[in-house]
């Protein structure tokens, strides 16, 4: 279950120092299995603390995290939507992606051009914004169209998207997100097959100058309080130190190089993990003396379906799950002890996967 973000903004804002950043993440994940790359798209762990203190507990032979890719679309211009700047192509890039990363300029730096003359966080933000909504508008009109020819005949269920696709309409052409229009799960469906661009969830990167840091500047503030009406989170990083940051491959080094910033966590896995969770996304992991590994499945996935991440058959022939909290294994340390602990829960079908569970699958095939 790969799951894709897509840097997105506008053009010279550092989506591709970002990336970079990520892609050198990606090196160093590079005795990761199954990891087909292009070239735009890196994939890249998951960072993740439980991880090292399972590989502590166990001392397995390998840790394997989880992944997740991200994936550099170019800079998009005003008139994208009407295939200005190659915008056609990257607008289908974004269709593809899981979730948007959306660069916004919050750095002052007179040597590096903006395209439209001068740093405007909120302005840059909606020129994106007007772009995708374009792009989605035509994609609602073209269905009305087919839909509305169904509906005169009388047909119910074209009736329904009729109305529900004019609501969208009507939303995107007063300059607003899909993902802002209140709709319940059964009316999405209606427009589920148009994958909107505007509808998929974001999380605003301000990238500001490097002095900025930790806690960012007055256009990161103006980002952050637009973000907050829209529910969104904003990660302040700061993209040219990210990619010093990713150089170093010593975690001390790396630390040093933090704390000399005022950061305690790279800029880079905030923007993962917020992108992870954005996405609904958990972890479970598996512990044994060959492997520990994380596992991603989607909240609310019961046991046979997350085991079926590992292999169909482990889903198909599903018995049981045995299943122990991170925290009961650190305080008996083995499996075994948390057996005579009792703190090995026996699970069936129905126990739906918790954040953090180490599972066992018992399964037949
Ligand atoms: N936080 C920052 N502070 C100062 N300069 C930065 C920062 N982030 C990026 N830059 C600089 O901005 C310039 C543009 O960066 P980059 O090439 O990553 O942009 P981009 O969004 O990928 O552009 P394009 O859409 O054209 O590919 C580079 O010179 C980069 O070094
Ligand atoms: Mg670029």
């Amino acid at each position: 279950m790969a799951l894709k973000c897509g840097i997105v903004g506008l053009p010279n804002v550092g989506k591709s120092t970002l990336f970079n950043a990520i892609s050198n993440n990606k090196a160093e994940a590079a005795n990761f299995p199954f990891c087909t790359i292009e070239p735009n798209v890196g994939v890249i762990t998951v960072p993740d603390e439980r991880l090292r203190i399972l590989e502590e507990l166990v001392n397995p032979q390998r840790v394997i995290p989880t992944t997740m890719e991200f994936v550099d679309i170019a800079g998009l211009v005003k008139g994208a939507s009407k295939g200005e700047g190659l915008g056609n192509q990257f607008l289908a890039n974004i269709r593809e992606v899981d979730a948007i990363a959306h660069v916004v300029r919050c750095f002052e730096d007179d040597n590096i051009v903006h395209v439209d003359g001068k740093v405007d966080p909120l302005a840059d933000k909606e020129v994106i914004d007007a772009e995708l909504q374009l792009k989605d508008l035509e994609s609602v009109d073209k269905k009305i169209l087919r839909v509305e020819k169904v509906a005169k005949s009388g047909d119910s269920k074209a009736k329904k998207d009729l109305e529900v696709l004019k609501k969208y309409k009507n939303h995107l052409e007063s300059g607003q997100n899909a993902r802002s229009l209140e709709m319940d799960a059964e009316d999405k469906k209606s427009v589920a097959d148009l994958q909107l661009l505007t509808a998929k969830p974001v999380i605003y990167v301000a990238n500001v100058e490097e002095t900025a840091l930790p806690n960012g500047n007055a256009h990161s503030n103006t980002l952050k309080e637009m973000a907050a009406g829209e529910n969104a989170e904003v990660v302040v990083v700061s993209a040219s130190i990210e990619a010093q940051i990713a150089e170093l491959e010593d975690p001390d080094e790396r630390a040093l190089f933090l704390e000399e910033y005022g950061l305690t966590e790279s800029g880079l896995n905030k923007l993962i993990k917020a992108a992870y969770s954005l996405l609904d996304l958990i972890t479970y992991f598996t512990a044994g003396v060959q492997e520990v590994r994380a596992w991603t499945i989607k909240k609310g996935w019961k046991a046979p379906q997350a085991a079926g991440v590992i292999h169909t058959d482990f889903e198909k022939g599903f018995i049981k799950a045995e299943v122990i909290k991170l925290d009961s294994y650190q305080t008996y340390k083995t499996e075994v002890a948390c057996k005579e602990a009792g703190k090995v829960a026996i699970e069936g079908k129905e126990y739906v996967v918790v954040d953090g569970d180490i599972m066992h699958f018992r399964f037949n095939v």
